[in-house]
């Protein structure tokens, strides 16, 4: 109990509420967050998850993700240096302490992608983030959106839409997620995410204009 009150304290302590976003892989999770990024780039910092699958063309390590071995991750997350780590589509993804010490470190409200392990894990920590899940209009265009990305195999393509039918249903069981947003318009998607975040964009802009 009191443990619990100071680490909830201190987690208050550490910066602003930070946002947790997920939904299938195609959803358009990569493309609101960088769009919101980009608008308000002293508002939000990007929580960068560690991954052992490929970089892909145009994508930074470091940035997008820190790329590394299999060996590397599990060595790391048997020290204890992640929040969360996951097995999806065949690859290892995780959310080190490191990468979400570092955004608050700087007041920064701390975007977080994850999968659905992810989310489920994550609300077992004290992060006490608020949660949003971005979905597609529906199964045929997430999959259009996919190909048309052309990111991935025919193998990873039919793993990603297995996992999302499987995500879809979870996502739609009441108390998961704060803010359920449908990316059918890219435009109509961002106001609504930029709406449901506007209290702690202006509590971010008014502590840190302060300070
Ligand atoms: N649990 C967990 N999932 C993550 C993490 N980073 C990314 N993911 C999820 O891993 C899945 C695959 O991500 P990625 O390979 O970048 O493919 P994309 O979502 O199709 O662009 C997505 O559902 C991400 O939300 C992480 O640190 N932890
Ligand atoms: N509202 C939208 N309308 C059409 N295409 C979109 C929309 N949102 C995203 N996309 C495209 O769909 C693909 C998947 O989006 P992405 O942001 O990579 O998804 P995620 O990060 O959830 O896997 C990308 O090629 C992106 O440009």
């Amino acid at each position: 109990m009191y443990m619990r009150f100071f680490s909830r304290f201190f987690s208050a302590m550490a910066g602003p509420r930070p946002v947790v976003f997920s939904g299938p892989s195609g959803a358009g999770k990569s493309t609101l967050l960088k769009k919101l990024m980009k608008e308000y780039d002293n508002v939000f910092g990007f929580s960068v998850s560690h991954t052992t699958r490929n970089p892909r063309p145009g994508e930074v390590n470091g940035k997008d993700y820190h790329y590394v071995t299999r060996e590397e991750m599990k060595a790391g997350v048997e020290r204890g240096d992640f929040i969360e780590s996951a097995e999806f589509s065949g690859n290892m993804y995780g959310t080190s302490k490191a990468a979400v010490q570092k955004v608050q470190a700087q007041n920064l409200i701390c975007i977080l992608d994850v999968d659905m392990q992810g989310v489920k894990n994550i609300k077992e920590t004290d992060l006490n983030p608020l949660y949003i899940s971005i979905q597609p209009p529906s199964m045929e265009v997430l999959e259009n959106r996919l190909r048309d990305r052309k990111t991935e195999s025919e193998e990873s393509l039919q793993k990603r839409l297995r996992a999302a039918k499987v995500d879809m249903e979870i996502g739609k069981e009441p108390g998961v997620f704060d803010v359920i947003i449908v990316n059918d318009n890219l435009e109509d998607a961002y106001k609504v995410l930029k709406s449901a975040l506007n209290e702690e964009i202006d509590q971010v802009k008014k502590t840190n204009m302060s300070s």
